[in-house]
């Protein structure tokens, strides 16, 4: 459950001050769209989950355009072992037979995606949840995976897509009205056949191809920890080599990480690993002053 304090105790006066600390941060951002990745493991608690959608809500009132792409990795697991299936991970993406590609399809844009509009709607928001496939959003092919150890091998991971192009025409026009786009990270390929992307590839791309102020990427952990399990709270490329080339990095911090770098070095302006597991993660990153998770440099 979530630990928030209790702020009924706050004298109206420290509550007025509180509010008007954040109006340099609304005065810098109004206006601007930040994407924001949930991952499936960051959504695991309820009232995580209300702080979540009552933080975009906020965010959409103060004038800040959110865009939600959201994960679901442990929501698929869990379908999958109840169909007896053995869920399979290469570098971090998921292999994709046709049976999984159904049951991805189905958790993500007929479970999770809707379970975050009809949160996002309740805390007073308009959220319209898309997959790529909506207003052609999100074109892609088959991911050509080559081995990291070996790059003359290439692994066989199915129907995991490869990001061909965006086009965000259907996110600005929903955003620029009052809606807040909820984008499930699924793409289409030449023969309207459906892809399953990573959720960080994601929402990297779209952060790019927006040229968003901000791309934030809510995890269950602190940000990116070095071996000793210490926070590292900023990385350079030529670091992120190193940590991925020994082994720190690994698992579903290698598309993350991959995925965060590109948009660092594609013109978003900041780009950080937050923890999601802390209640209201996205206001504290936003309109807090501190230091907050891992932040990418380009
Ligand atoms: N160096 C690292 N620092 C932090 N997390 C790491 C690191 N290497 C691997 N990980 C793993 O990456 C996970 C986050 O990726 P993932 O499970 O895909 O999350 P999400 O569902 O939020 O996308 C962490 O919980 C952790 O187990
Ligand atoms: C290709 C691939 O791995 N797709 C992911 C899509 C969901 C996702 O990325 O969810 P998280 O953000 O919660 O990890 C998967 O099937 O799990």
């Amino acid at each position: 459950m979530s630990t928030a304090p209790d702020i009924t105790t706050i004298a109206p006066r420290d509550r007025a001050e509180i509010l008007a600390q954040a109006l340099p941060y609304i005065r810098q951002f109004h206006g601007k769209t930040m994407v924001i990745k949930y991952g499936g493991n960051a959504m695991t608690d309820p009232a995580l989950q209300q702080d979540f959608a009552e933080d975009v809500v906020l965010l959409k009132l103060v004038g800040i355009n959110p865009v939600v792409v959201h994960g679901g990795g442990p929501q698929i697991e869990t379908l999958l072992k109840r169909l007896g299936k053995k869920g399979e991970f290469i570098q971090g993406m998921r292999v994709t037979d046709a049976e999984t590609m159904e049951v991805v399809e189905w958790v993500l844009a007929g479970e999770v995606q809707q379970d975050i509009v009809g949160l996002i709607n309740q805390a007073g928001g308009k959220a319209v949840g898309l997959t790529g496939r909506d207003g052609a959003m999100i074109r892609a092919r088959k991911l050509r995976m080559a081995d990291q150890a070996d790059p003359s091998r290439e692994h066989d991971v199915g129907q995991v897509g490869d990001i061909v192009g965006v086009d965000p025409a259907v996110v600005k026009a929903l955003q620029d009205d009052q809606f807040i786009p909820v984008v499930s990270p699924i793409g289409f390929g030449e023969h309207n056949e459906s892809y399953n992307i990573n959720a960080d590839v994601v929402a990297a791309k779209l952060a790019t191809v927006l040229q968003a102020e901000k791309l934030l990427m809510l995890t269950n952990i602190r940000g990116v920890l070095d071996k000793e399990g210490q926070l590292l709270t900023e990385l350079t490329p030529s670091r992120i080599d190193e940590l991925v080339a020994d082994g720190t990095i690994s698992g579903g911090m290698i598309p993350k990480i991959a995925g965060a770098l590109d948009a660092a070095k594609s013109g978003v302006n900041a780009v950080h690993i937050i923890d999601g597991r802390v209640p209201h993660a996205l206001l504290l990153e936003v309109l807090g002053n501190e230091p907050f998770g891992t932040m990418i440099k380009g």
